[in-house]
């Protein structure tokens, strides 16, 4: 079974405008709301791809109700922690005609009993289970969180995929990952170095690699991405043709559908393949994609060897 972890669920508020003013009042043009959070949007797009999963993670109050229910509407397993105080947040995702602007939430407080309540739910985990940790860790639990996880679910050698940022990733390599997905410009932060080339790349994400993560997938938004595999191989895709909507959510996408693409026949093409498509897939919609746009876009993702 594939397991999500959402620490910090969000509605995300999605509007469209012309354009943004700070310190007016602004009008929109369009609005929608969407359960998200990055595990979550794994979760969504694993079920386009008919894959078996749970969400988990910490939900609360009439914000967490609409997460728990959007996601039930669309046939989503959850095994969420209802927390006792709070309410998930709320994450306003604004695009307008030049840009895309997030303010995301700080989200609800969580307890010591409700953390305890997340490791009872791994306590089932086996080596047959993948767990995806993916977002931020919110301001009430410890910056090493993900670290303490990886720890506590070792011994079981459960295959564990990481999306997250800077320290928080760093800091889980030496659990040597099975997948991580940093993009270009995290990547450049990580190291605190300017990257100008796909060579830069290459050495920053083989140095990922060298300390402990198993596959390394550099997404680069518009650009494509690039995939360092476990045996060495290094693959790059393209985009396909379309027309951005709304990119948030193409990275958790992009996880999704390689973890789909390789359950096929563990082929790190075909899973960097259904990746790419996937992130497209939702970079061009206003949610996250359909599997009927996925399966569109598939034919158009060309996939090089390096
Ligand atoms: N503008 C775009 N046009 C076409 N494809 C895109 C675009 N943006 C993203 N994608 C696809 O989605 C993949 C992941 O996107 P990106 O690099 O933006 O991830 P991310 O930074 O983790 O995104 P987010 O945090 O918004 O989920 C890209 O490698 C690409 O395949
Ligand atoms: O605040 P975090 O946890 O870093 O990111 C949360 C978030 O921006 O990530 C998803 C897109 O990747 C959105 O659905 C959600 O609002």
């Amino acid at each position: 079974m594939i397991y999500t972890v959402t620490l910090n669920p969000s509605i995300d508020y999605v509007v469209n405008m012309n354009q943004l003013t700070e310190g007016a009042v602004n009008r929109v043009n369009t609005e929608h709301f969407y359960a998200g959070g990055k595990g979550i949007n794994v979760s969504q797009i694993l079920n386009q791809h008919e894959i078996d999963n749970i969400a988990l993670g910490f939900i609360s109050g009439f914000t967490g109700d609409f997460i728990q229910s959007s996601l039930h509407e669309k046939g989503i397993k959850t095994d969420f922690i209802q927390l006792k105080e709070g309410y998930s947040r709320i994450n306003m995702k604004v695009k307008t005609l030049s840009d895309e602007t997030e303010i995301n939430g700080s989200g609800p407080k969580i307890s010591n009993e409700e953390i305890e309540k997340l490791y009872q739910k791994l306590d089932g985990l086996t080596s047959e289970d993948t767990l995806v940790l993916a977002g931020s860790i919110p301001a009430s639990l410890p910056d090493d969180f993900y670290e303490q996880i990886m720890k506590y679910v070792a011994p079981k050698q459960v295959k564990v995929i990481v999306d997250a940022t800077k320290n928080l990733l760093l800091n889980v390599l030496k659990y040597q990952p099975f997948l991580i997905k940093p993009n270009h410009h995290e990547i450049a932060e990580m190291f605190n170095v300017t990257i100008s080339s796909t060579e830069d790349l290459l050495h920053y994400g083989n140095q990922l690699k060298e300390m402990g993560a198993q596959n390394v997938l550099i997404s680069m938004g518009g650009d494509g991405a690039i995939l360092i595999s476990e045996t060495g191989e290094i693959y790059r895709s393209n985009v396909p043709k379309g027309t951005v909507k709304n990119s948030v959510g193409a990275g958790d996408s992009m996880v999704a559908g390689f973890i789909a693409g390789y359950q096929k026949d563990a082929s790190y093409e075909e899973a960097l393949r259904l990746g790419a498509a996937s992130g497209s897939a939702t970079a061009f919609s206003s949610d996250v994609a359909t599997r009927g746009y996925i399966d569109e876009l598939v034919s158009q993702i060309n996939v090089t060897k390096l």
